[in-house]
């Protein structure tokens, strides 16, 4: 049932009247609204989150008129629910009661925080090792921006670009929890099921959006942001802050700065590319057998989730890349990984527990755990002097020790999850506080002892002193003894079988009992905030601390990788090229039983395309696939799984792997195929790293083999990348004596009775044989199809069906011919022609060969040209 207009308010309760004002605020969040121990959904939030949150639907009495649908959910158990609610996409509004209960009609109530999936910080909501990205897209004419924000952990950065294709691979890379647009810019990505917030135009305009950012910085201009000649970037990046403080409430303390990026600077992979090479989503979409989950071992959280990082960026300046691997390899070479990691051990989520700090939303546990990791940083850096390798992170780590004494001294060792809970500070750290709970704790003895006492007064040993919310402490004595109660005695409550009592000295004694209690909460609430202030004080420091600490813990992670797995450092080079050896796929070896085959590949001018044969399941893929993967290692830093690689400036990495169909986008099979096809030759340089898998199989025998020469042929003569080349068309392997950058490579098999063994070897030259049948035998079809699929071979290759045979003496074509006329050009094919087609004779062919020229008069001849000419030009 839809909430009631706002218009018509007068007719409702005042409770709801207070409701429905605030949900009108709120229309798109489910409002969860306080009510003592529970927070309240009503109308259409009430049915939805019944729905969702499987919990009960009830009714609350009636407004204006109507039942009110109503669910609740009690307040101490919130935070499951809303884990649910974000994980389904969904926003909630907490309505928090901030009045007097006291005053009359409803308590004072407000929407103290909007849970948004782009927006959260808190651990309950998010997955430890996984950013949580709000992003936001701005367009120009000539321009789009692109600012993401890690509201957990403060990190900030802007980029802009002049293609939209650039520009959504990139968005796609960030892969946001939550999308930000302006109101008049068309949806990026129409399918995408991303949560999407339109944010109003005027801050589109350069102005507003400047002002948004140098409010937020207390800056004088965006030049230090590199956003000052850059509207789209500005407004990209003023529409996150604005967003993510109207969700929070507050300021955004822990976005201290704005990073300015190019993608340029890094290697790129597109989509289509991090999903063939499963880097951290396998193709099914888990996360086991990926390469993030195979080198993942960071001690902490901020480690794993800047190794996601690393991996879905690697990074093309050189001076960086050799910066990380100077420190893998000292830790390698002297075999420091695991003293390293041990000093990393004890650090928890620093990055987003300062989040917190700096909204003032810390709980007490985050402030013991930041202690516990202060205390961890001495030794680090003691262990740090000794490698120079490591300054240029050990330089950002302060170690500070007084934050780190402070917190030792005020927090306990195991403090409750909230502040109110009282008991988070130790004894000793404040006497104030001390004094006030020594009040309470003497007051047990004092009761005791007055209890002791009015019993001799009373002579009645059953009287006992109790307490309870409500009435306080009182005296309780059975009703049969009511006649002896002394005068002094004042009636508090009746029970069935008791009476309760207060005297003067009990109630002067609660008195200062309840307001000690009090006192000790305000202070506890007030030292808290002191503390706070105090890390506040030094967040800057602090994150530049977590960050080196992060990176540390990543390169730590692949010195001990690079250990347990025998990774080699990689090298590089200026000279365009790329040399592996032996190379060997590092998930396909860490899975399997088998030993791995190691394989070289080796590009250079003179080998840059490289045409791969070889049988099903030969291991083309893994082969294409390791060649991708140890290059992208290579460029995050990490040492690799080969005995020496060697790279040469690599620009992007393009992959056209597998063929599926993409219902979503109701595109068929072979039509994505092309899609990813014509995006690599348009984009693709002769930097890049290619890989083609089988181009062409989508469509027919002819119109594929025809295509995947072309495409071929534009690789090799036009882009001039570094291609991998994998296919069953064998005709492709003429390709490498048209030309000179092109070589044939080969994966191996061996025939053993009937069957076949896959050596896994890449050799060069074309593949000698293609081993359908027996694969198609290992795959378990039936032995009468195998038999009879060996007939037709046989029947086939009788009718000198060469082509269909893997063929060294194939007529090849120049490449001066026209690219249409290749299939056409060869006399196997013409023969394949006739095998699927068997054309009729073109008539003007026959024509022509039953001519007899020399019975021509010239006229006559002239006449003939004419005449076909003309029926050519109709065809
Ligand atoms: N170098 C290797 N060492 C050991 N095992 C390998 C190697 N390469 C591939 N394999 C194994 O062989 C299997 C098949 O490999 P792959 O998928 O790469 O073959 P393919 O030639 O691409 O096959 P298809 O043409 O049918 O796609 C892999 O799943 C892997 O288990």
């Amino acid at each position: 049932m839809n909430a009631p207009k706002i218009e018509h308010l007068a007719h409702h309760t005042p409770m709801m009247q207070q409701y429905l004002t605030i949900k009108a605020e709120h229309p798109d969040q489910l409002v969860f609204y306080r009510m003592g121990d529970f927070y309240e959904l009503f109308y259409d939030d009430a049915m939805k989150a019944a729905r969702l949150l499987d919990i009960t639907l009830t009714q609350r009495g009636q407004s204006a008129g109507k039942p009110i649908p109503m669910a609740g959910i009690p307040h101490h158990s919130a935070e499951g629910y809303l884990a649910k609610l974000i994980k389904l996409g969904e926003s909630v509004a907490i309505c928090e009661q901030v009045g007097d209960v006291n005053t009359k009609g409803p308590v004072e109530r407000k929407v103290v925080r909007v849970l948004t999936p782009g927006t959260l910080t808190e651990d309950s909501l998010l997955e430890a090792r996984q950013d949580n990205l709000l992003v936001a897209w701005t367009q120009s004419a000539q321009k789009i921006g692109i600012s993401w924000l890690d509201v957990a952990s403060g990190r900030f950065e802007v980029t802009e670009f002049d293609q939209l294709d650039a520009a959504l691979n990139e968005l796609h890379r960030l892969n946001p929890a939550e999308l930000i647009l302006a109101e008049s810019c068309d949806h990026p990505d129409p399918t995408s099921k991303v949560r999407t917030q339109r944010l109003p135009d005027w801050l589109s305009q350069d102005t507003a959006a400047k002002r948004v950012l140098l409010d937020h910085f207390k800056t004088r201009d965006l030049s230090p942001f590199g956003c000052e000649q850059a509207p789209v970037k500005t407004t990209a990046a003023a529409a996150l802050l604005y967003y993510a403080q109207a969700m929070l409430q507050q300021p955004l303390h822990q976005v201290t700065s704005l990073q300015s990026y190019h993608t340029d600077d890094y290697l790129i992979l597109d989509a289509i590319t991090r999903r063939n090479l499963e880097l951290d989503t396998h193709q099914q979409g888990f996360q086991h057998h990926t390469l993030f989950h195979l080198l993942d071992h960071c001690q902490t959280p901020m480690g794993s989730r800047l190794l996601r990082r690393w991996l879905r960026q690697p990074l093309r300046r050189r001076e960086q890349i050799l910066q990380r691997l100077s420190v893998v390899d000292c830790l390698v070479m002297n075999q420091q990984h695991s003293q390293l990691q041990a000093h990393l051990k004890p650090i928890g989520d620093l990055e987003r527990i300062l989040s917190r700090v700096a909204l003032s939303s810390a709980r007490p546990r985050d402030l013991s755990q930041l202690g516990r990791s202060l205390t961890a940083l001495p030794g680090l850096l003691d262990w740090a002097t000794q490698w120079e390798e490591v300054h240029w992170l050990s330089s950002q780590i302060n170690s500070f020790e007084t934050l780190a004494d402070e917190l030792a001294r005020a927090i306990v060792e195991q403090p409750p999850l909230l502040l109110r809970e009282g008991g988070v500070f130790k004894t000793g750290y404040d006497p104030e506080l001390d004094q006030l709970l020594a009040l309470k704790t003497q007051a047990g003895d004092y009761l005791t002892d007055l209890e002791k006492r009015e019993r001799e007064r009373t002579g009645l040993a059953s009287l006992k002193i109790g307490f309870n919310r409500v009435q306080g402490y009182y005296i309780e004595l059975s009703k049969q003894y009511s006649d002896q109660v002394p005068l002094d005695y004042t009636r508090r409550q009746t029970l069935k079988n008791a009476e309760r009592y207060i005297t003067a000295e009990l109630k002067n004694f609660e008195t200062q009992i309840l307001s000690a209690d009090d006192k000790a909460q305000a202070r506890e609430q007030a030292l808290y905030e002191q503390l706070l202030t105090k890390i506040q004080a030094q967040l800057i420091p602090l994150q530049q601390t977590v960050h080196a600490l992060a990176a540390l813990d990543v390169l730590a992670n692949f010195a001990t990788q690079a250990l347990a797995r025998n990774y080699a450092r990689p090298t590089f080079q200026d000279q365009p090229g790329l040399l592996i050896e032996q190379g060997r796929h590092p998930t396909v070896e860490a899975l399997s039983h088998d030993p791995f085959i190691s394989n070289d590949a080796e590009f250079d001018d003179r080998r840059r395309l490289h045409i791969i044969t070889g049988p099903n399941m030969g291991g083309k893929s893994t082969y294409m696939r390791q060649t991708a993967i140890i290059t992208i290692m290579a460029h995050m830093g990490c040492f690799v799984p080969a005995k020496q690689a060697c790279f040469g400036p690599i620009d992007r990495i393009f992959t056209r792997i597998g063929a599926s169909d993409d219902l979503t986008s109701g595109r068929s099979t072979f039509m994505v195929e092309m899609t990813e096809t014509a995006h690599i030759l348009r984009h693709a340089s002769a930097e890049s790293l290619i890989l083609m898998d089988e181009v062409g199989r989508g469509t027919s025998t002819f119109d594929g083999l025809a295509l995947a020469w072309a495409i071929g042929d534009y690789l090799a003569t036009q882009v001039k990348g570094f291609c991998l080349f994998a296919t069953h068309y064998f005709e492709l392997t003429n390709l490498a004596e048209q030309f000179d950058n092109t070589v044939n490579m080969h994966l191996t098999a061996i025939e053993h009775q009937d069957s076949i063994v896959f050596l896994h070897q890449v050799k060069p030259g074309p593949a000698s044989q293609s081993y359908g049948l027996q694969v198609a035998a290992l795959a378990g079809v039936p032995s009468a199809v195998i038999t009879q699929a060996k007939m037709r071979l046989n029947e086939l290759e009788q009718r000198d069906m060469s082509a269909l045979k893997p063929s060294a003496n194939l007529a090849p074509t120049t490449s001066a011919q026209p690219q249409a006329g290749l299939v056409a050009q060869t006399n196997e094919q013409q023969v394949q022609f006739d095998l699927f087609n068997n054309p009729e004779p073109d008539p003007i062919i026959q024509a022509i060969t039953d001519l007899d020229p020399d019975q021509l008069t010239p006229k006559q001849a002239l006449e003939l040209l004419y005449q076909w000419q003309s029926q050519l030009n109709k065809h």
